[in-house]
């Protein structure tokens, strides 16, 4: 341990934002981060320090939605994973006392166990990076770690929520040996509106309800709308961009999972709205306006018809660039 940095009393913060997964067009294959413009933190939060046994600590407004034994918690299976490879590479870490600070709702559509997996793992890099001198794994690595432990939540690896909440910005899915996700051009102007209706629906149930298939058809539109998408991000083509963007795949059996989700998007797209659509797999709606007024109308509308509950909210976002970041917080 002599050759270690001195760690003690520090308290690293890292922090993973929500993210939208599929964005309409791209199931599986297409996500993007998302950032409130009035600076609401909408995102998972976790703080490490060094601690002579591993714990784990669950604050914050969704805390209580989680089951109450932190084994069960994906932040515990992320460390486990963590010190299990180091280990296996020779190197035995120091246990730390981990807190998850839960903001995002669970079941949301919003990244939520993304969240706590990215802020999660991009923490322990970090935390064990300054006590090593360099961090453990690099950007692809951990990318990859990240898709596995997700996936051992959600029913099966896919990287539209980790890769964007990691990286930032909006990113396709390349699933390459040594590239597995490439961030695309944006419209900078976009104003994303994201609004969570407070119902759960569980990931792996609203993958469940689909078809095993795809009709012909289908394929031909999903593919072809994917790559004119890409295309005219590359060429800033806003018209071309916004008239790709609908869902084949997910939408039209999962709509039925969410009340009032076509009076909705009938709202949204007569308000100025140029696209709306599920946020990964629901319940909550997004909608994509370039304009600001119209964004906040179209979430004002939202907040009061499409929330079912107290714990439902509306946010107008716009990408978040930065994806995950960690920050010294020691008093
Ligand atoms: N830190 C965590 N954050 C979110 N969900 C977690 C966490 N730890 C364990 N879980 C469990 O993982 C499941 C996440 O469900 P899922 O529908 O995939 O949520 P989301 O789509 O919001 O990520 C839930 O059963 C939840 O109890
Ligand atoms: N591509 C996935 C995205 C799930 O996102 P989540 O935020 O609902 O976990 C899917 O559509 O199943």
């Amino acid at each position: 341990m002599s050759e270690l940095n001195d760690m003690t009393g520090k308290t690293l913060r890292a922090f993973a934002p929500a993210s939208t997964g599929n964005v309409s067009l791209g199931f599986d294959l297409l996500g993007a981060a998302l950032k409130p413009i009035d600076g609401t933190v909408l995102g998972d939060e976790v703080d490490l320090e060094l601690a002579d046994e591993f714990s784990l600590a669950v604050e914050g407004a969704f805390a209580h939605k989680l089951p109450a034994d932190p084994d069960t918690n994906i932040v515990t299976r992320c460390y486990q994973h963590f010190v299990k490879v180091m280990s296996e590479k020779g190197v035995e870490l120091p246990p730390v006392k981990m807190t998850l600070h839960k903001h995002l709702p669970i079941g949301s559509g919003l990244g939520s166990s993304a969240a706590s997996v990215v802020a999660a793992l991009h923490g322990l890099n970090e935390f064990y990076g300054q006590l090593l001198g360099d961090v453990p794994f690099n950007q692809h690595e951990l990318l990859l770690i990240m898709g596995e432990l997700e996936g051992q939540i959600s029913g099966s690896v896919h990287y539209d929520n980790v890769a964007p909440c990691y990286l930032g910005g909006l990113t396709l899915m390349a699933e390459q040996a040594d590239t597995l996700a490439l961030q695309l051009p944006t419209f900078k102007h976009w104003y994303w509106v994201a609004c969570y209706s407070g119902i759960t629906v569980s990931t792996a149930a609203a993958r469940d309800i689909l078809p095993k298939q795809v009709s012909m058809p289908n394929t031909l539109k999903f593919g072809r709308q994917l790559a004119v998408f890409v295309d005219a991000l590359y060429r800033q083509d806003e018209k071309l961009a916004v008239n790709m963007m609908t869902d084949v795949i997910a939408e039209p059996y999962r709509k039925s999972l969410l009340p009032h989700f076509d009076e909705s998007r009938e709202f949204a797209m007569q308000n100025g709205a140029m696209a709306f659509g599920i946020s990964g797999s629901g319940p909550t709606v997004f909608a994509v306006c370039d304009n600001l007024e119209q964004a906040q109308t179209i979430s004002t509308w939202l907040q009061e018809n499409y929330i079912q509950n107290d714990t439902g909210f509306s946010h107008v976002c716009q990408l978040d660039e930065q994806g995950a970041v960690a920050k010294d917080i020691s008093a």
